[in-house]
């Protein structure tokens, strides 16, 4: 497996807060030029590189003198435009002295859930690429509120390794890799080398995070792991404060933790609704219909139990068991009224009930995801 790793030619390495800025102390020079040299590296080795770089916030509390981490969403907004200024120069520099170019890209939740802009979102980056540029994202944090928000880095580095479509998804963070259990707590545990991204005791390992400066912890890469495997994509979570560790690990080294994808890949367009990460409402179903779904049908309006949210006809809506679980989510072709008045009825009746009929089927299994 490895091996395979050492083939790469399209990687996202995401950088934590933890790193990027001293544990909060200020961005770390050092760190940020350590890793625009191993990356400038991969580059003369033929390969591609997007990076995903937390530590705007943590770089604009230190420029605004703050010492504690502020609660106010506005004080978090402005000290994440502050430092997202200090960030993107020092990658630049860095870059720029080892001959790359490179390009900054703010991101939000809805960027990616709308498809015009989520297309636009991999023309660009991947244009980039083409150019020989390492783009550089982070979370347009100045414009986004607590609901819409990726939230934490791992997250965002997820969906932007579906979004291009890279092969490995590399996390750089201040532990060796994913432990059995938080190693801050538990001085017993035990480095996970490698396992299947999808093997759900890796979840229950994993906890928050390690430090008031950081976000999501190590639960929020064993989830990236599962989201990036969706588009096939290995997950690598290591320590950047270990010597070389991007170049090692993509010449093959064992290291870290690799949480590898081992189902087969989504098809793009059902990728991009299995990464929204909010939904317009969803839909109750019974036996048959979660049957029939999982037997790759279409979800006919007979199965619904129930109708929860308000959406227009196109919104992306999950599917329920009677449990609350979703096991699948898809493009509704009703509006949230229109499918409570046909839901338990059959299609035959959608005209009747009312006055029109656009599709037989609530969703179609071209535009539906088990998930
Ligand atoms: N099972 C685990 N294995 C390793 N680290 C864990 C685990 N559970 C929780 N953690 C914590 O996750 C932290 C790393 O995540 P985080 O603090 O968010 O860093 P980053 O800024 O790099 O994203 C570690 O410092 C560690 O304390
Ligand atoms: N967008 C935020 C990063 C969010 C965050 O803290 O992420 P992480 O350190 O990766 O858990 C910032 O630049 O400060």
């Amino acid at each position: 497996m490895r091996q395979k790793i050492a083939k790469t030619k399209r990687l996202v390495v995401k950088v934590g807060s933890a790193l990027v800025t001293n544990n909060g102390a200020g961005l770390a020079q050092d760190f940020i030029a350590d890793c625009a040299r191993q990356i400038a590296a991969l580059h003369q080795q033929g390969r591609e590189v997007v990076l995903v770089s937390s530590g705007a916030i943590a770089a604009g509390m230190q420029r605004l003198g703050w010492t504690t981490r502020p609660h106010a969403v506005h004080e978090l907004q402005a000290a994440a435009a502050v430092g997202q200024m200090g960030l993107a120069q020092a990658y630049e520099t860095q870059f720029s002295s080892l001959g790359l170019k490179t390009a900054q890209v703010l991101l939000t939740h809805e960027d990616l859930a709308d498809r015009t802009r989520y297309l636009n979102a991999r023309t660009t980056l991947t244009t980039l690429l083409e150019l020989g540029v390492v783009p550089i994202i982070n979370e347009n944090d100045t414009v986004v509120t607590d609901e819409i928000k990726f939230g934490d880095n791992d997250t965002l580095g997820a969906l932007v390794a579906n979004l291009v479509e890279a092969e490995v998804l590399l996390i750089l963070t201040d532990q060796q890799g994913l432990y059995s259990a938080d190693p801050r707590k538990d001085p017993n545990a035990e480095l996970i080398g490698e396992g299947n991204a999808n093997d759900s005791r890796f979840e229950a390992m994993a906890g928050g995070a390690g430090s008031g400066i950081s976000k999501g912890g190590m639960i929020t890469k064993v989830r990236a792991a599962q989201r990036a495997a969706r588009s096939g994509a290995h997950t690598l979570i290591a320590s950047g404060h270990e010597r070389d560790i991007t170049l090692r690990l993509m010449a093959g080294e064992t290291l870290g933790t690799l949480l590898f994808a081992a189902a087969t890949p989504l098809a793009a367009r059902k990728q991009w609704l299995a990464d929204h990460l909010q939904l317009a409402g969803s839909l109750v179903l019974d036996d048959g219909a979660l049957n029939a779904l999982r037997d790759g049908r279409s979800l006919l309006p007979i199965g619904v139990v129930s109708v929860e949210g308000e959406f227009e006809r196109g919104a992306a809506v999950a599917c329920r068991d009677q449990a609350g679980r979703e096991i699948a989510r898809g493009l509704i072709n009703y509006s949230s009224s229109e499918s409570r008045r046909i839901a338990k009825r059959p299609s035959s009746e959608i005209e009747s009930l009312l006055g029109y009929v656009d599709e037989l089927e609530l969703i179609h299994r071209d535009h539906l995801v088990l998930l």
